[in-house]
């Protein structure tokens, strides 16, 4: 999937600001940024909830707004965003089915083919067990779970991700990532951990201001430098000592420059 020059505005308030950006089949890109640097309404563009009014997203080659239509877009992309409300009344099974709406004909109740997919993308993120429960019911990492199960049920060739780990303990941050990344699918990811990203992502795209300010590798893009510039922290960079990826290290403000504390 490609953003060509997308630019986005919101009740006439420009956000975005001319992002290119490419995923590769199969890929899993980060998108990176400070709070409202622009990272949920750049993707809102890629999954049809926010139209940009200037450039063009491209997944497989076609415009998402304008050579598909909204069905047609949804079985290319799927997203895992927050939760809304209405869907704290549904059952898990209810929740992971709205994921075969774009695969139906309207009004149509689901097959059992939507069913048996169901199932496997139930199964595939480990909460076959409850498909009765109430999704209300279920802590935030199952609910994290459960949507992506629903996304997976989308079957499409590009995946949304919006902070899918907020929430998550480390354990469920990392099984959450590890399944993830065990997708064939093109992903895109907005992620807060700077050395999660690093640990899981093949590319960066760091946003501030709405526009891409580094992209690249990840030993590109996470620099003390660009951490210091874009977030306004010091960061040490490092490797993790077993994946050897490239691993910032942060102080409290207030040690900065100082040796490190005496225990
Ligand atoms: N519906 C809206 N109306 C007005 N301004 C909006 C709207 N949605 C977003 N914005 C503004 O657009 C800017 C970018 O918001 P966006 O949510 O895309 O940032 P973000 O990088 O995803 O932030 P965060 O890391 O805090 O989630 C922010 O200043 C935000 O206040």
């Amino acid at each position: 999937m490609r953003f060509d020059g997308v630019s986005v505005a919101i009740d006439g308030v420009h956000i975005v600001h001319g992002v290119e950006l490419e995923a590769r089949d199969g890929e899993i890109v980060g998108v990176l940024g400070p709070n409202g640097s622009g990272k949920s309404t750049l993707l809102r563009s890629l999954y049809r909830a926010l139209r940009p009014h200037a450039g063009a997203v491209l997944v497989d080659g076609d415009d998402v707004w304008r050579d598909l239509s909204a069905r047609a877009a949804a079985r290319r992309t799927a997203a895992v965003t927050q939760h809304s409300a209405e869907e704290f009344r549904l059952s898990v099974r209810e929740v992971v089915l709205m994921g075969r709406t774009p695969h139906q004909s309207l009004l149509a109740p689901a097959t059992a083919t939507d069913h048996r997919i169901a199932d496997t993308a139930l199964e595939q993120v480990g909460m076959d067990h409850a498909g009765h429960r109430l999704f209300g019911t279920l802590s935030g990492g199952e609910r994290q779970r459960v949507v992506l199960a629903r996304a997976l049920c989308q079957q499409s060739r590009v995946l949304v991700l919006d902070e899918p780990t907020n929430h998550l303990d480390i354990a469920h941050q990392l099984e959450f990532l590890d399944l993830v990344a065990a997708l064939p699918t093109t992903t895109v990811v907005v992620l807060h951990d700077l050395n999660l990203a690093a640990a899981y992502c093949d590319r960066l795209y760091l946003l501030d201001g709405g526009r891409v300010v580094a992209a690249g590798p990840v030993a590109d893009v996470l620099t003390p430098e660009t951490v210091r510039e874009v977030f306004g922290v010091s960061a040490t960079l490092g490797r993790h000592p077993v994946s050897g990826a490239p691993h910032l290290f942060f102080s409290r403000s207030d040690t900065e420059g100082t040796p490190e504390c005496a225990t």
